[in-house]
């Protein structure tokens, strides 16, 4: 993969504002099926902890955009692969997401922020994420952001955080809440979508997703934090003190398995 870059080709609102620090970061791994709140908690609670937050599925959203960009068979894994080779790929750690593709040969860095975030490539995506070759050279690139990110922690969170891409992180929990809480909240945010629809695209999502990884059942030693009845504060809140109790200061609400 060429490029993988981060906040450094991303202008100011993207940096630390702090002394880069030179040791690796502390992880905070977080998994869970769509809509469970991952992102939004995930980063209000980097924002608290003063780390950086990597957005996983942006990359495997990114990477299906690239793909329908450019014509590529999405099912596919050896077509798929070979966009891997030819684009590059950044997303802000800090500050507002922001993420950039630029297509095999070209030179202009298309900023895919809100495109990624559409029902079309939530469609899709799944397509692309369900090659192992695909998920390997991804899990590295995500390994490289992180290290190279300078920031003193770093919160990551998609579906095999705490099981394959970061398995020793100190903090690693699984989000989930109920579907039709899953679906209500995600109905809200999108203009048009009914209930029943959200549900129906969610759910699909999570079986074709859950074919290829453990995102529904928490692997041993990972916190089980279930929003269902947690407002958005509550749920911050869940994650911070969790963090605390892995850092063996205040308390917790979890539950472990
Ligand atoms: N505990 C909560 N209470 C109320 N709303 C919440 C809570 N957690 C998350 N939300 C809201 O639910 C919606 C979905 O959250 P978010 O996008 O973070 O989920 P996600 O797990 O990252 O989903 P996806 O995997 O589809 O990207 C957002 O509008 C978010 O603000
Ligand atoms: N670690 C991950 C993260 C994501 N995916 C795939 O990407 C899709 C989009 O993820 P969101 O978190 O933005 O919803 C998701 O549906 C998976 O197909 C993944 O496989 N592994």
């Amino acid at each position: 993969m060429e490029n993988a870059v981060t906040d450094a080709t991303l202008t100011d609102e993207t940096s630390t504002g702090a002394t880069p620090s030179t040791s690796e970061p502390i992880l905070v791994a977080i998994d869970g099926p769509a809509g469970s709140g991952k992102s939004s908690v995930s980063r209000a609670a980097a924002e608290q902890l003063g780390f950086g937050i990597l957005d996983t599925g942006a990359a495997y959203r990114a990477l299906a955009w690239a793909c329908r960009e450019a014509a590529v068979d999405l099912d596919s894994e050896d077509a798929v692969s070979a966009m891997l080779d030819g684009w590059a790929y950044a997303i802000t750690l800090r500050g507002e997401q922001r993420v950039q593709v630029t297509l095999p040969g070209g030179t202009e860095a298309f900023d895919v922020s809100a495109v990624i975030r559409t029902p079309e490539i939530s469609g899709q995506v799944s397509r692309v994420s369900k090659h192992a070759a695909v998920r390997v050279r991804l899990n590295n690139m995500f390994r490289d952001i992180v290290a190279a990110s300078g920031l003193p922690g770093v919160v990551i969170e998609g579906r095999d955080i705490t099981t394959v891409v970061a398995p020793d992180a100190p903090v690693r929990i699984l989000m989930t809440a109920s579907p039709e809480v899953r679906a209500a909240r995600r109905a809200g945010e999108l203009d048009g979508e009914s209930l029943e629809q959200v549900l129906a695209d969610i759910t699909a999502r999570d079986a074709k997703d859950a074919a290829v990884v453990d995102f529904l059942n928490p692997a041993a030693g990972v916190t089980l934090i279930d929003t269902s009845d947690m407002n958005f504060g509550q749920s911050i809140q869940a994650v911070i003190d969790t963090v605390d109790k892995a850092r063996g200061a205040g308390p917790s609400n979890d539950k472990e398995r």
